[in-house]
């Protein structure tokens, strides 16, 4: 469980998030509204890539902004950006990175590494360089590699961006058979049109919050 409280937080003298109190306790929550308006910076609270200035995000009844080594091993970020996150030589071999911190063994590790690679289609690229893989790769990469270790929440900044149709599409699917907590930044309204809560941002506040058919169709108003 997830929750902000009470929470503002100013990038220089710019408020971003404006008391923004919410408890996430849905598998599947998505966060829409329009550029700039702090969707980013309120997901990247939950795993303390940004600290809040006032108020406070709890994790599981846990400070993320004084525990972040501890938030961050229940809570896994996949950025928006996968450059930001692939860092190894080979694709084998950064999803094995992922896996150095749980307690696999050698065996074990190739078969999670196998398997998650296949689930993403990325299976005939094992051993292909990282850095020559297409963008839409590396953002099912970098996801993969955070699917991978299996943390209890995973927050995704904007996953679908560099995504075909059918990937999207695959991603969705994925995405629909996780046990884990999931919450969503996303600008693709398709991707969270079935979970279980939607909310919208608009400057810094949560300004509709509801079932996905109630919010995207608010949000959709607001946009036009
Ligand atoms: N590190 C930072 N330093 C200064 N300003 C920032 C920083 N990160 C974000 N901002 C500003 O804070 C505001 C909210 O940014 P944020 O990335 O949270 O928005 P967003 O809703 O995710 O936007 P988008 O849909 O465009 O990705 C923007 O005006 C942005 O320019």
């Amino acid at each position: 469980m997830i929750e902000f409280r009470d929470v503002t937080h100013a990038y220089d003298a710019r408020t971003v998030l404006r008391e923004v109190s919410l408890t996430l306790s849905e598998r599947r929550v998505g966060i829409v509204g329009a550029n700039g308006s702090g969707k980013s910076t309120l997901a990247r609270m939950i795993n303390a890539l940004v600290t809040p200035d006032q108020g406070s995000v709890v994790v599981d009844g846990v400070d993320a902004s004084r525990h972040k080594r501890q938030v961050r091993r229940s809570v896994g970020f996949v950025f928006s950006d996968p450059d930001r996150q692939i860092i190894m030589p080979t694709v084998r071999e950064d999803i094995e990175l992922s896996l150095t911190r749980t307690e696999l063994n050698r065996a074990q590790r190739a078969e999670r590494t196998r398997a998650v690679l296949d689930r993403f289609g990325l299976a005939d690229h094992v051993d292909h360089p990282s850095a020559r893989l297409s963008g839409g790769q590396k953002q099912l990469l970098a996801l993969a590699s955070i699917l991978v270790t299996e943390p209890q929440i995973i927050v995704a900044d904007e996953p679908t961006t560099l995504l075909d149709l059918r990937n999207s599409r695959m991603l969705r699917e994925v995405f629909a058979g996780l046990d884990e907590q999931l919450i969503v930044v996303t600008h693709d309204l398709d991707l969270v049109d079935d979970f279980d809560r939607v909310l919208v941002i608009d400057d810094g506040r949560v300004v509709v919050d509801d079932l996905p058919g109630p919010a995207l169709t608010a949000y959709r108003a607001m946009m036009s």
